[in-house]
């Protein structure tokens, strides 16, 4: 691969592995996501879907592979830094601070990534306020529903600017008309340029959305290529 192909290429994993043990979750995957691309992660319950999301965020040191996100490696210092200020992340169980209300949650991150005070003050109400959150901007975590939860953290991806989103089973736990709201904002990602992967085992929430998926079987990549292809494969294969 070319420079050029490298700087282009928001997520750039090659072979990432990991075995807990003797247990080998993830036996190799290779991913590229560009920007304003957006790639869905398929598979069944424990097919290594958190796994490899946990690898890519530079939480879990991969056993073999190499992640390079806006060409920084999250694994090394101190390119880790700048992968992670590249990369927004939703993860499957978001932590969020006890003692913070939802509005604080987003205004630290939005700090944290340097927003201007002057555009937070916009976007923070226009956020909770697509996400239905703003009558409830003043609660704490422990006030909310596992859905509303669910929305804080991924307003708190929202709020701040990254060439990376990475959300790991974001439908879980939504109500329809917010899992309408989240493809609308993941596309919405797509074309300010920001690279999308998500994972997932609901192929239906992938349509209109993805431009191309892999799909995971027992932490093998069983099938990879163009979202309606895989779409049409998986259904051949019974999985609606
Ligand atoms: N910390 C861990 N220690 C040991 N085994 C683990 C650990 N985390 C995951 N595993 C195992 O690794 C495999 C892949 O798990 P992983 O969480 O990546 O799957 P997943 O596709 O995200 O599943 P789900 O859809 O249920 O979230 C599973 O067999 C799981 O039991």
């Amino acid at each position: 691969m070319s420079a050029t192909t490298t700087a282009e290429t928001v997520l750039r994993a090659r072979g990432i592995a990991h075995s807990y043990g003797r247990l080998e979750a993830l036996a190799g995957l290779t991913l590229d996501v560009r920007p304003g691309e957006c790639v869905a992660l398929i598979g069944a319950n424990g097919s290594g879907k958190s796994t490899a999301v946990r690898i890519i965020a530079g939480m879990l040191a991969p056993t073999s592979g190499t992640v390079e996100i806006a060409g920084a490696d999250p694994h090394v210092e101190p390119d880790g830094e700048q992968a992670r200020a590249a990369l927004a992340l939703v993860p499957d169980n978001p932590l969020l601070y006890d003692d913070l209300t939802i509005a604080e949650h987003l205004e630290l991150v939005g700090l944290a990534h340097g927003v201007p005070d002057d555009e937070l003050v916009v976007r923070i109400p226009e956020l909770l306020d697509r996400l239905g959150l703003e009558p409830r901007r003043d609660f704490l975590p422990r006030e909310l529903s596992r859905g509303m939860r669910q929305k804080t953290a991924l307003a708190c991806a929202l709020v701040r600017p990254a060439k990376l989103l990475v959300l790991d089973e974001p439908v879980v736990g939504l109500d329809p008309p917010s899992q309408q709201l989240l493809v609308e904002l993941l596309q919405e990602a797509k074309e300010a340029g920001v690279a999308v992967l998500f994972t997932t085992h609901q192929l239906a929430f992938a349509d209109g959305l993805a431009d191309r998926a892999v799909v995971l079987q027992e932490g093998v990549v069983l099938d990879t290529g163009a979202w309606a292809k895989v779409r049409q494969r998986a259904r051949e294969r019974g999985w609606q």
